[in-house]
């Protein structure tokens, strides 16, 4: 028989343990079960124009505790990928590469983007695999994601931070968390670093009920606060343009009117950064106490992975390869416990992980007497 070749490739923003997933992956693949692995540059842009290095045992050494991605990454989408200025369907070429290439399976790590183009190609004849990155923890039937836990150190670490910084100056500081569409991050920061308000996009805010709140920790003894602001939390005037935006997008009769309603929603989804600088000034005027906002941005998902992210990347690699060795394919390896399983990715694709309303981690900050703005 002969020896199998495996293509793998990161997509979407990085993540700090992508490096532990693809050594995770390639050690099993090239130790355990001889086949060749093939690296694709750049994401589903380097599979589209076939740019690759094949990776031995060598290329995968020393690189279990580094940030990033050895192979880099890009945020292209298969079916609609801009070439030479034009906007291309790049399935049919990817395809054609695989059959060059004379690849027997393709390993995409990446988070619900990845999900959808790996299943776009999967759909067009392709072995695929996926393996759930991303530091959002918005991922569908997988308890987390590498790349959480190292930015939810990150974040919390800040909001330790910014609270000796706001006591001094008996300010409000607003730290705005990553996290567009779910707010997995802000929520977990918040609740570790003890926010005393924390706003995610699943619970949409009143700037009354944060600042009655600010003014009740004032009136016993604090005479500051710290805000934890997910980056896609809104106001509940903001929230309902936005859930009319989408719903537009829902009954779209034409595809025309279907693109112009998705731009709408773009930019609704884009004035998020606005938003944490309108809420500080916001609440300057309802307290007369100081605003300031942190932003944390790429800081949070940059440099070496902590112990449960190298730990989740080579579990869910090593299970990767152990599911191409069965015939597995057109799945997600998916973190369960101390198990992994595997979910068809008709299942994860399009799909968001929100936060649940009633989630313990909400109740918890709740009883512990955080505000979530609502
Ligand atoms: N995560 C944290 N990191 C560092 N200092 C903190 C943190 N949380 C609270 N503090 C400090 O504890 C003191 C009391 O804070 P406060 O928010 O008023 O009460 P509580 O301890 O009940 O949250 C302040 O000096 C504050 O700066
Ligand atoms: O890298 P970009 O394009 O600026 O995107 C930033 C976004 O990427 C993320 O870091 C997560 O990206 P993924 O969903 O691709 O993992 C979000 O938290 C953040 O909103
Ligand atoms: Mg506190």
């Amino acid at each position: 028989m002969a020896t199998k070749r495996i293509g793998i490739l990161t997509a979407g923003g990085d993540a700090p343990g992508l490096n532990a997933a693809i050594r995770g992956f390639g050690k099993a693949a090239i130790a355990e079960h001889g086949w060749k692995l093939i690296g694709f540059r750049d994401g589903m842009r380097g599979l589209a124009e076939n740019r690759y290095t094949e990776l031995d045992a060598k290329a995968l050494s020393g690189i279990l505790t580094t940030g990033g991605t050895m192979l880099g990454t890009s945020r292209d989408k298969v079916h609609r990928m801009v070439v030479d200025g034009e906007v291309r369907d790049m399935i049919p070429t990817i395809v054609e590469n695989v059959e060059k290439d004379k690849l027997d399976a393709l390993v995409c790590l990446g988070g619900g983007g990845t999900a959808k183009n790996a299943r776009r190609l999967m759909d067009a004849g392709i072995n695929v695999l996926h393996l759930p990155k991303t530091i959002d923890n918005d991922i569908v039937h997988t308890d987390t994601s590498f790349g959480f836990s190292t930015a939810l150190e990150i974040a919390t670490e800040a909001v330790d931070r910014l609270h000796s910084t706001a006591h001094s100056h008996h300010r409000i500081i607003l730290t705005e968390i990553m996290g567009h569409r779910a707010g997995w991050l802000a929520l977990g920061a918040g609740v570790a670093g003890g926010a005393d308000v924390i706003l995610l996009p699943e619970v949409p805010y009143s700037v009354e009920a944060i600042a009655e709140r600010i003014e009740r920790r004032r009136k016993h003894g604090s005479s500051f606060s710290v805000v934890a602001v997910a980056e896609g939390a809104r106001s509940v005037k903001d929230a309902e343009e936005l859930a009319h935006a989408q719903a537009l997008v829902k009954d779209a009769s034409s595809p025309e009117l279907k693109a112009m309603a998705k731009k709408g929603v773009k930019a609704l989804e884009a004035s998020h950064r606005a938003n944490t600088f309108t809420l500080a000034e916001q609440l300057e005027a309802a307290t007369g106490l100081e605003a300031r906002v942190t932003i944390l941005g790429y800081v949070q998902r940059g440099g070496t992975p902590n112990a449960a992210d190298r730990l989740l990347g080579t579990r869910l690699g090593v299970a990767g390869a152990n599911a191409i060795a069965a015939g597995k394919f057109g799945v997600m390896v998916a973190d369960r416990g101390h198990d992994t399983a595997l979910v068809p990715l008709k299942e994860v694709a399009g799909k968001v992980k929100y936060v649940p309303r009633d989630h313990e981690w909400i109740k918890a900050a709740r009883a512990v007497g955080t505000a979530l703005g609502d």
